[in-house]
């Protein structure tokens, strides 16, 4: 048995004893090496920095706290990864509450970790938006938007912007730039809950404008222009006017807003006018089947 073997034995053992509620790989293993019920999960592995490995040092000590800061550097990005992964997929629904086992390993390395996501900033802020739209709605509009980030549309990045909840303030505090394509038709058919909608909701993102979506997960409109005054909104100074808009429009209503950025795939959280938190749409895990 080689080294991978033995982990991911071990993995899957640990995530049996604590009934982990899934395993999140970082590193490359082979995936035909999972046989269990549990899911599994491949985190997205940045390129490491080997800069530093490249600097030669003369001395042996010196030489030996070098290679232990690359396995701790090695260590934190993977754990990094393994939290990263996990929460997103927590955030979406695919996996369930509580603990999940990570596997790391990196060239030099490896370990099995118990993570517990709860105390991570995404699903601290999604426990603060569920304070204005129920669970279901967020994790239907946060999926959408991160395949939205991470395909684009016909291979060309798209950006937009859904706005949730209070829908009255929302609808008076903005104005149609183009004719709205969900005007006239039956809620059944805008419901956002619903997969068959979700691709009609995928091509309106091409459209200039954001979205707007009532509480109860109908979308009211496409294409629409936020009349918002984003003076004072303190947001990252880099991001573009839909960002700021969005934020202004949750500052001064009892929304929420999720946006794709088209420069970046990044998919962003607005609540009381703050960025409340961010997802890189690289930072997605791949399920293994
Ligand atoms: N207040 C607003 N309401 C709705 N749409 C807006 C508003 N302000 C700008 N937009 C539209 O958003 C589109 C993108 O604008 P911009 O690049 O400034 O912002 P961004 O979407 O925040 O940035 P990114 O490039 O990261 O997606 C523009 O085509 C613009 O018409």
């Amino acid at each position: 048995m080689d080294t991978a073997d033995i982990l991911v034995k071990s993995a899957i053992e640990t995530a049996t004893q604590i009934k982990a509620t899934a395993i999140i790989v970082s590193g490359d293993v082979d995936r035909n090496l999972f046989d269990c019920d549990l899911p599994v999960y491949f985190a997205a592995n940045p390129s490491r920095n080997a800069v530093e490995s490249l600097i030669p040092l003369d001395e042996e000590e010196g030489r030996l706290k070098q290679i232990v800061n690359q396995i701790q550097r090695d260590a934190a990005v993977s754990i990094e990864d393994v939290e990263n992964a996990a929460s997103i997929e927590q955030a979406i629904g695919n996996i369930k509450k509580g603990n999940v086992v990570g596997l790391i390993i990196t060239d030099d390395s490896g370990a099995v970790i118990i993570h517990n996501i709860s105390g991570n900033p995404l699903l601290k802020a999604l426990e603060k938006f569920e304070q204005r739209v129920s669970p279901e709605i967020i994790r239907a509009v946060l999926k959408i938007a991160l395949e939205i980030a991470s395909m684009g549309r016909e291979g060309s990045p798209v950006g937009t912007a859904f706005i949730i909840g209070d829908l009255e303030e929302v609808m008076q505090r903005s104005h149609q730039m183009i004719l709205n394509p969900y005007s006239g038709h039956p809620e059944d058919e805008r419901n956002i809950l619903k997969k068959n909608n979700r691709e009609s909701i995928k091509e309106f993102a091409l459209l200039d404008g954001v979205f707007i979506i009532s509480k109860e997960g109908v979308v009211h409109a496409a294409g629409r222009y936020l009349d918002v005054d984003a003076k004072d909104i303190g947001i990252n100074k880099g991001l573009g006017g839909r960002h700021v808009s969005a934020a202004a429009i949750t500052r001064d209503t009892v929304s929420v807003a999720i946006t794709v950025s088209e420069s970046g795939g990044t998919v962003r959280m607005f609540m009381d006018g703050k960025e409340m938190a961010s997802i890189e749409c690289n930072d997605r895990a791949i399920r293994k089947h």
